[in-house]
């Protein structure tokens, strides 16, 4: 068997130089393996069946060394640079130079892409109650565009997914709203004791920011992530994700809303009543029915004083409609809004903006569990089939889609409307059950959140 040895570059040259000066054979056969390997395989001449021979003589040995010490001297990296290749980088740098300067650029860049999640500070916290909160994030760098945040507004109904940076996990929130303005004044600067409004930003939130109502749940993940945070926190943000498309043609709108279900109620509001810009005679009726657990999760209508005096008292009725500032969660036979001093949070403020600034055509109900007051059976019959008592608005609505909505924690949607369920490892609304089945609404439809 015959052996071939193998050389590295500087050593052949070496060997061959030292042939070269010296007039005899080489000690071995000469193969050039090396050089050889790396060319392209020899082609043979027509009707020759055998390769070409290697230079065996010494006047083929002095050719191919001399043709390898005029060779250039790093063939890889001239094979890297290559005319061609040199063309092809050059456009690659320019493509990467220009998607660099894209996403950098404040201009062209979103605040929120439906597949990368994107940065945002956590600028300030509005606290709800002692388990929800209003966060405030704020997209970085500023100035960048909204363009895809405004589209979903007008859509319906959307959400973010919050990314919990430790454990890499997301969950889904309903962004609320822009408040309408100009803003109503909370009750301390109706007093004239609150200094400057509810938490310093008159003058409206700004477009690139996105404002999540959250609860905390006991030992939540990304709910605990952010109820502990401090401001400034970086928080990582994906979305828009449509949750719910609404049709063109409301004409009527009952919404049933549990705890922090209400966000979707709000941004429902907003693209109906602001983001599509309709013209007054589309506008649609809306009717809120809020429900929470306790008074604190809104604190809406009355001071704590007054709430424990009135505990006990019989409540005129459950659904006391919001007119204007003061908003009541039911009232004691023969009192009046007026006499009850008013405390309540921005998030009821921003719901009652909304009421303000819908000429009438926008409702807020407010419901408390432990107070007694109920989303009954026959509230929800009579509201399904009132008429409304404007004329106008009544003759707006004929015609068009009547939508029921339902959208809350798991229990509050099964007690309505019956239980979601998983299909492909996602929950999606099952089939229509609950109360609302037991009252079948005709002409209504029905959704789930
Ligand atoms: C489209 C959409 C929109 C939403 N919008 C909002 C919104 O606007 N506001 C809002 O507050 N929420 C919203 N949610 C709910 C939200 O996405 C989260 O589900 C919620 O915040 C809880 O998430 P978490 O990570 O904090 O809790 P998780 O960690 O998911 O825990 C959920 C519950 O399970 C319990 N749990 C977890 N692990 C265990 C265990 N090992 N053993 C026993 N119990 C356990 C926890 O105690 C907790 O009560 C929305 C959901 C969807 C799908």
């Amino acid at each position: 068997m015959h052996i071939r040895p193998c050389y590295r570059p500087a050593q052949l040259d070496q060997l061959l130089l030292q042939y070269y000066r010296t007039p005899c054979n080489p000690p071995f056969p000469i193969q050039l393996r090396h050089y050889a390997r790396k060319r392209p395989t020899p082609s043979f001449s027509a009707g020759s069946t055998s390769p070409p021979k290697a230079p065996s003589t010494k006047q083929n040995f002095d050719a191919e060394v001399q043709r390898r010490l005029s060779a250039p001297r790093y063939p890889r990296l001239r094979r890297l640079f290559t005319p061609g290749k040199l063309v092809l980088y050059t456009i690659l740098g320019y493509g990467l130079y220009r998607l660099y300067t894209w996403q950098t650029n404040p201009q062209r860049s979103v605040i929120l892409n439906p597949r990368f999640f994107t940065p945002f500070i956590l600028e300030s916290k509005d606290q709800v109650s002692p388990s929800s909160a209003v966060f405030n994030l704020l997209s970085v760098p500023r100035g960048q565009n909204v363009g895809n945040v405004e589209e979903a507004w007008r859509r319906g109904v959307w959400s973010v997914q919050v990314m919990q940076p430790d454990l890499q996990i997301a969950r889904s929130y309903t962004p609320v709203p822009p408040p309408p303005s100009p803003q109503l004044k909370t009750a301390e600067d109706v007093d004239g004791g609150g200094g400057g409004g509810a938490s310093g930003e008159e003058g409206g939130v700004p477009p690139e920011m996105v404002r999540l109502f959250v609860r905390e749940e006991v030992r939540g993940e990304v709910s605990g992530f952010l109820h502990r945070i401090p401001l400034g926190t970086v928080v990582h943000l994906k979305g828009p994700r449509m949750e719910l498309e609404i049709p063109e043609d409301v004409g009527e709108v009952l919404f049933l809303a549990g705890g922090t279900g209400i966000t979707p109620a709000l941004q429902l509001a907003y693209c109906l009543f602001k983001a599509r810009g309709l013209e007054k005679e589309k506008l649609p009726k809306m009717r809120i029915l809020w429900a929470n657990r306790k008074r604190e999760d809104s604190r809406t209508g009355l001071e704590e004083e007054s709430v424990t005096a009135l505990r006990g008292s019989l409540w005129e009725n459950a659904s006391a409609a919001v007119t204007g500032h003061s908003a009541m969660v039911g009232r004691p036979k023969g009192e009046t809004a007026s006499r009850t001093p008013i405390k309540q949070t921005r998030l009821v403020d921003e719901i009652e903006n909304v009421v303000a600034h819908s000429d009438g055509r926008v409702n807020v109900d407010y419901y408390v569990d432990e107070e007694g007051s109920h989303i009954t059976e026959e509230l929800l019959r009579s509201h399904l089939s009132s008429k409304p008592s404007d004329q106008t608005v009544s003759r707006a609505a004929e015609g068009r889609k009547k939508l029921l909505l339902v959208s809350g924690p798991e229990g509050f949607i099964a007690h309505y409307a019956g239980p979601k369920e998983w299909e492909g490892g996602q929950e999606r609304p099952g089939p229509l059950g609950g109360l609302l089945k037991k009252i079948n609404p005709k002409g209504w439809d029905i959704w789930t959140l």
